[in-house]
């Protein structure tokens, strides 16, 4: 072995303590053992070339060098993905979250492509008849057009009905004419609209025969194919330097008085006849922010992915970082043993298991959605809506919060770019804004919630999601305190049920004493915002630990083991975390909180041998992690001088700027 690719002793170690069998543990989370195999076969296909290593790293470039890149590494990796990787998967994966993670390796950022596969495509698919598919997607999937999603405006984002861009049919030419009356009526944040889309995904008011009939969405296209011009009508360009997405060319579009054909309208929900006549087809009104429920539920896998990243990286610099001192003069030990480092790192190994199997169970309702709604059915879209509200909402703030605290984990190295956290923090923390701001998004589960527990008030069996509020009432009291996991996810389950209640009697108390139902709403939405978040809470401990179960029957015994310790982690951690309203909900007693908090400990214990193989089960490759800090062999300090290499401001010992300023600054007299 080289000294290249020497693994670092200290992780060697780890390695050699861990107990279990670690591919096992990979393929339930991939979802099975074939999952797995596919993953890597992907992955060895799409990273062979190793065209993601950028000369200089990306965070050196100017805004255009870096526009540049990362449009040229795009189409690197399109050409793979159309050329190599989509004969192993099939035109139906294309856009799956395996080439989504795989295209991790080719950017830091994001690539501006993103939103075409992610938001573009899946609107023709949503949105589109039949007919209107066979004439947009071939293009789509093979990139002989690219899309953006422009529904957000400079004034309005989360009220979609308060949009302004308006769409008026002419049934003299059977065409739209789009236009943008007012500045805040602009377009303004879509992802890939701003330098590289040629056409997009427009939300806007329709109007026809005289009457508005609220938002729809229409294909238009803002560009020449051949010049890449913005064509007459059309103002488009990019926003501004951001927070993170730099590389997503983010941008604002306006349209004075500008046509498009009458078909350019997405008509699998309503249609414009030729004459101009409004005929809606569909069951449900919000059937048009389709787009939207389909990429929140992608959102909750996303977290934890990002998660895992995040984890990976502190705990393998966790095991090889050595600090301070137990002892007098002893040797330095590992960060990884202290137990307030296993407290910051192991919830977040945690948490991400729980995110991705909450996931897959969301994906699997997502799609049993769908295939109801394909027969006319309607019924379930109000629950999976509620869930993919608050599961996006807790997913993607409980990731945002636990990736910096892996920053925070790695001290100072976890501020360098290099190490790759302070990128996945920037783009995690949009995820809990775009897509529907986090409260926003809680409060439409909490409307949800307080319907179910009015129909279970009034006796009705409510869907299972919800079935805890029967339970609540015909139980008297407190919710016996119980250690167990099913006791524990129960006290979560009745601490949102008493939540709920709450809600529901602030609301009717203050109507009763002369508030209208809007003001009563609005005045108790920060309960509201707290009861949804308890559901959801006790959604994904419930989740996670009857899929630990329902996965692990055929397992290994240490497989389970840790598995099991993990469960117990997550359920004892936040049953910590609550205990204010474990007091107020339940029986619990001073000493059950007292042997929680010595269970926690434990458990700490028990997983800390098993803390590097759990995160090399993610397996996430280095050119997918992109770390300093995180790589396999933990060359850490290594790879750190190495970056500095290729820093251009060592390119010189000595910098121009020493000659024009500092030097007369240091002759000058006072
Ligand atoms: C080179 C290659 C690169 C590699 C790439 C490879 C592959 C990529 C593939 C995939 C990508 C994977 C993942 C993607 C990851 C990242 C994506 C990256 C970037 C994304 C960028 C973000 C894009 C956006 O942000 S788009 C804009 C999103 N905007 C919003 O979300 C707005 C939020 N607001 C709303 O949703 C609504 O306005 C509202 C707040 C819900 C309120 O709506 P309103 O009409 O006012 O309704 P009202 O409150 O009155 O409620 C009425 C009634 O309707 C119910 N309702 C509301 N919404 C829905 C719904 N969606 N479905 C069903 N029912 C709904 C509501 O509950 C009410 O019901 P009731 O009356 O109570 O019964
Ligand atoms: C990186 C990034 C990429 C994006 N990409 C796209 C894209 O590709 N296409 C696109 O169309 N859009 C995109 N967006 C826009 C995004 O969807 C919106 O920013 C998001 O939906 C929030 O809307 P807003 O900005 O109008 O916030 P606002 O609604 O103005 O929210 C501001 C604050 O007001 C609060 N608030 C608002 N309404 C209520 C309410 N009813 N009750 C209580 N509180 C409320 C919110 O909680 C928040 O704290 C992107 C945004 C970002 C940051």
């Amino acid at each position: 072995m080289t000294s290249k690719n020497k693994i670092n002793e200290d992780l060697a170690n780890e390695r050699r303590k861990c107990n279990f069998n670690i591919e096992e543990v990979t393929y339930i989370l991939d979802g099975g053992k074939e999952k797995t195999l596919q993953r890597k076969k992907i992955e060895d296909v799409a990273l062979n070339g190793g065209a993601s290593v950028d000369d200089i790293p990306e965070e050196y470039l100017s805004a255009r060098e870096r526009y540049e890149n990362a449009i040229r590494k795009s189409c690197i990796y399109t050409n793979i993905v159309k050329n190599e990787v989509l004969e192993i998967t099939g035109i139906e994966n294309y856009g799956s979250p395996v080439l989504r993670r795989t295209g991790d390796a080719f950017f830091k950022d994001i690539s501006p492509f993103m939103l075409h596969l992610g938001m573009f495509v899946p609107s023709i698919i949503g949105q589109c008849t039949a007919e209107q598919q066979a004439t947009w997607l071939p293009r789509a999937l093979d990139m002989k057009i690219i899309g953006a999603y422009a529904q957000t405006e400079l004034g309005h984002g989360t009220f979609i009905r308060g949009l302004e861009t308006t769409a008026t049919y002419d049934p003299e030419t059977e065409e739209f004419v789009l236009h943008s009356p007012t500045i805040t009526s602009y377009k303004w944040w879509a992802g890939g609209l701003g330098r590289t889309a040629n056409h997009c995904t427009v939300v806007a008011q329709l109007y026809t025969q005289g009457k508005c009939h609220g938002t729809h969405l229409f294909i238009v296209q803002i560009r020449d194919l051949e010049t890449h011009m913005p064509l007459p009508g059309v103002k488009v360009g990019e926003i501004g330097p951001r927070m993170g997405f730099n590389t997503a060319d983010n941008g604002f579009l306006g349209f004075n008085n500008y046509r498009i054909p009458r078909m350019n309208m997405m008509m699998k929900n309503a249609q414009v006849l030729k004459d101009g006549t409004y005929v809606k087809a569909a069951r449900h009104g919000k059937l048009t922010y389709g787009t939207m429920v389909f990429v929140r539920v992608t959102l909750v896998g996303e977290a934890s992915f990002n998660l895992a990243k995040a984890v990976t990286i502190a705990v393998r610099y966790s095991a090889v970082r050595r600090q301070s001192e137990l002892r007098p003069g002893s040797i330095e030990p590992q960060i990884l043993d202290y137990p307030t480092q296993q407290h910051k790192l192991f919830i977040c190994i945690a948490t991400a298991h729980a995110f991705q199997l909450t996931a897959s169970w969301l994906w699997n309702t997502f799609t049993a959605v769908q295939a109801e709604m394909k027969k006319g059915n309607v019924d379930t879209l109000p629950e999976l809506h509620a869930l993919s509200s608050c599961l996006k909402a807790l997913s993607t703030s409980d990731a945002t919060a636990y990736i910096e605290q892996c920053r925070f984990a790695c001290g100072g190295h976890g501020y360098m770019l290099s190490s790759n956290l302070p990128f996945l923090y920037a783009f995690v923390v949009a995820t809990r804004t775009y897509e529907g701001d986090y409260t926003v998004l809680l409060l439409q589960t909490a409307r949800f919630l307080v319907k179910a527990w009015e129909q279970a008030e009034s006796g009705k069996v409510v869907t299972p999601t919800v079935a805890y509020l029967n339970r609540h009432f015909t139980t008297n009291g407190k919710m016996i305190w119980d250690n167990s996991p099913e006791g524990i996810i129960r006290v979560f389950q009745s601490v949102a049920a008493g939540k709920i209640s709450l809600c529901v009697r602030s609301i009717r108390n203050r109507i009763t004493s002369g508030m209208d139902h809007e003001d009563a709403w609005l005045m108790t939405t920060v309960q509201l915002v707290n009861a949804a978040e308890a559901h959801c809470r006790s959604v994904i401990l419930h989740t996670y630990w009857n899929e630990i179960v329902r996965l692990t029957k055929h397992s290994s015994d240490n497989v389970k083991t840790v598995l099991n310790q993990l469960v117990m982690l997550y359920l004892t951690y936040w049953a910590l975390e609550r205990t204010g309203d474990l007091l107020r909900y339940s029986t619990i007693s001073e000493n059950d909180i007292d042997l929680l908090q010595r269970q926690y400990e434990e458990l700490l214990v028990k997983i800390r041998p098993n803390a590097v193989g759990l995160v090399d089960a993610f397996d996430i490759r280095d050119e997918i992690l992109q770390s300093t800090l995180g790589s396999y062999d933990g060359r850490v300090y290594e790879r750190l001088m190495e970056e500095v290499q290729k820093n251009p401001l060592n390119k010189e010992p000595v910098d121009p700027s020493f000659h024009k300023y500092l030097k007369p600054l240091m002759k000058s007299k006072i």
